[in-house]
């Protein structure tokens, strides 16, 4: 785990580009708050259209207005989107499908950290459910039009926290055992597994993928933080970063140009950088793949 936790992953990291989005599209989960609400504000300063997938429809529109009147471009919509749910999930997906003639951006950016024990509406455990599973749902739902799109980026928000956890491939769930913790790092490494395989698959499609870590943030994730890690927080509290500076990552992902030449990557502080060797593991990659198709009921090659 040490090598992961540098002073560089915690503390720096800005990055500033004038490069203009006009007459892009992009789709942002939980933009109504902390990262990517920051992101939302950025990339429609750049002239985007900025699609935001929320739960909560109140609190997006909250989030859009300011957006709205921060940055002067009005094409910011909200659309529902629970990743704790299939059927919203494919809700959304058949909008966007519909709707948008194309997507240059997705970022899978909304998550969930260390809740007591809970299933989706699909009786998947929730973090793996929402972080890892939804978010693999939807990209594949927006696959072809992303294709269409071309070129075209996904970004997958991961987490130093990847090395907390294993994948338990014999209880995904967590059913015999519930670590909340645990439970949090298998979904982060599933990110960048996810991340990997996608870059494989994408190869030669103009569509290329990114892991993200984008610090330690103070936004309202850690809600369900034991004792101990809310001591540790207030211990590195002072070295934390503000939501706007924990977008950075996620927005160099998102801009830069260079970045078309590379996929598949984890990216943090707005460079690649290390992730544990279980996240470097093709091998659990392929079967992370195979199991999320089966759970999901989609055939995805
Ligand atoms: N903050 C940090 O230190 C770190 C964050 N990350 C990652 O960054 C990403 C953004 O987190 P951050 O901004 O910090 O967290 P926040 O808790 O501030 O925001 C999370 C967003 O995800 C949304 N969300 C949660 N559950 C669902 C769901 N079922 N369906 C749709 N949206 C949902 C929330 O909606 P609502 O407002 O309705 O709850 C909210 O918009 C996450 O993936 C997280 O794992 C990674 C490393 C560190
Ligand atoms: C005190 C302390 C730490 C605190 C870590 C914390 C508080 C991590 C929070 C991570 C989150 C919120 C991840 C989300 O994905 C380190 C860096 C382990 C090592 C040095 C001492």
């Amino acid at each position: 785990m040490s090598n992961i936790y540098t002073l560089r992953e915690m503390f720096g990291g800005q990055w500033s580009s004038s490069k203009r989005l006009d007459g892009k599209t992009v789709i942002i989960t939980g933009a109504n708050t902390g990262i990517g609400k920051e992101t939302a504000r950025d990339l429609a300063g750049r002239g985007a259209r900025i699609i935001m997938a929320c739960r909560d429809l109140d609190k997006a529109e909250g989030a859009q207005k300011e957006i709205m009147e921060d940055s002067g471009n009005q094409n910011i919509v909200i659309r529902k989107l629970d990743l704790s749910d299939t059927k919203s999930i494919r809700e959304f997906a058949e909008a966007i499908n519909n709707e948008e003639r194309a997507v240059h951006v997705l970022i899978n950016n909304a998550g969930i950290m260390m809740c007591p024990y809970s299933k989706t509406a699909d009786g998947f455990e929730m973090q793996f459910g929402v972080n890892h599973l939804g978010h693999f749902l939807l990209t594949f739902l927006l696959i072809d039009l992303l294709k269409r799109s071309a070129p075209s980026r996904i970004i997958i928000l991961s987490s130093m926290a990847h090395g907390w956890g294993t994948i338990a491939l014999d209880d995904i769930n967590s059913e015999r055992n519930y670590h909340s913790r645990r439970a949090y790092g298998q979904s982060k490494l599933a990110n960048i597994l996810f991340t990997r395989s996608l870059a494989k698959k994408l190869k030669d499609t103009g569509v290329t993928a990114y892991a993200v870590h984008p610090g330690i943030v103070r936004t309202k994730l850690k809600r369900h933080m034991n004792l101990g890690l809310l001591i540790m927080w207030k211990i590195v509290r002072p070295f934390t970063k503000t939501p706007v500076q924990g977008a950075q990552t996620t927005i160099f992902c998102a801009v830069e140009p260079e970045l078309d030449k590379e996929s598949g990557g984890y990216y943090s502080n707005c460079r690649p950088s290390r992730c544990t060797r279980a996240a470097r593991d093709d091998e659990m990659a392929e079967k992370l793949w195979e199991l999320s198709c089966k759970m999901l009921g989609i055939v995805w090659n």
